[in-house]
């Protein structure tokens, strides 16, 4: 099977990367069902990438559908240690402008608990630890990228998930705002928890879009504002991963990379086999 050290998950505007080399097109079929598309695996600055549109080609799946879990086991299955998102994202303060690039350091959930967001049920069960939700090895790296390809970019700040697909209404903005929220998106959970459950490193390059709904200042974020801004932006956030990709080589370590070791709290000997089965390419090395 191919196989890829970095994954690349690329959210709304980005459906592709045209500059993977040799690309292939690998189609994944996991316990956990059907990965939003198929893959592409090519090379990229000399390493091997995976690529994966999180809607699928032509915009398919709103976040409530994007099959996180199938995305995530399929990247484990390939072989990769760091997935790299990059995500649309409303701004929520005045100094993150449209345009500019946000590595941020966490995430607060307001999705509506119908996204499964565990691997280990069934029969398993494991508390993994996501007090630092994005790994900061790899966030540094995206940091360092998007200053050296000329983006504007801030560091820090939380990313607020909410379940959409409707935007925010004015009241809500406000009070993401009060709670001092820095940005607003629709998918990076469940993705990242289950990224640390495969231990995989994560880390999200969101670039801004809009100011949501909450600036005087500026109209009401519509899809076509989004879109405007993220194909405006396309050839800078392709220029990061590149220059991310090229910092990520076989030395590459992270805190996630050992997430299982002390989470898995049902005994061994009471996990069913299939469950066993199901999850050895997560979790096996725990269990053999
Ligand atoms: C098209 S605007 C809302 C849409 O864009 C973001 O997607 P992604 O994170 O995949 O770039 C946001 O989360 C919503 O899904
Ligand atoms: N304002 C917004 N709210 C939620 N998700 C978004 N993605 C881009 N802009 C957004």
């Amino acid at each position: 099977m191919s196989s890829a050290m970095i994954g690349v998950i690329g959210g709304s505007g980005l459906y592709a990367m045209p500059d993977l080399k040799n690309p292939e097109e690998v189609r994944l079929t996991t316990p956990f069902g059907d990965p939003s598309d198929a893959f592409i695996i090519g090379e990229l600055e000399g390493r091997r990438v995976a690529f994966l549109p999180r809607h699928g080609r032509g915009h398919r799946l709103n976040p409530s559908e994007v099959p996180a879990r199938a995305n995530i086991y399929a990247f484990k299955l390939l072989g990769v240690r760091a997935l790299i998102s990059v995500s649309a994202v409303g701004s929520l303060r005045e100094d993150y402008a449209p345009g500019h690039a946000v590595i941020p350091d966490q995430i607060f959930d307001r999705t509506k608990g119908i996204r499964p967001a565990t691997f280990f049920e069934g029969g398993v069960v494991a508390h993994v630890g996501f007090d630092r939700p994005f790994c900061p090895n790899l966030s540094n790296i995206l940091l360092h990228a998007a200053q050296a390809a000329g983006a504007v970019v801030h560091q820090g700040g939380t990313l607020v998930v909410m379940e959409g697909p409707q935007f925010s209404t004015k009241a809500e903005s406000e009070e993401n705002r009060r709670r001092g929220h820095s940005l607003i998106g629709m998918t990076a959970l469940p993705e990242a928890k289950l990224a640390r459950e495969a231990e995989i490193a994560y880390a999200t390059l969101a670039m801004v879009t809009d100011y949501d709904v909450w600036h005087p200042e500026h109209d009401a974020v519509t899809v076509e504002q989004v879109i405007r801004v993220l194909n405006a932006n396309v050839a800078l956030s392709q220029q990061i991963v590149r220059l991310a990709v090229a910092q990520i080589d076989e030395n590459f370590t992270s805190p996630a990379h050992d997430a299982l070791r002390h989470a898995i709290i049902t005994h061994p000997d009471y996990i069913p086999a299939a469950v066993k089965e199901r999850l050895a390419p997560i979790a096996g090395r725990y269990w053999s």
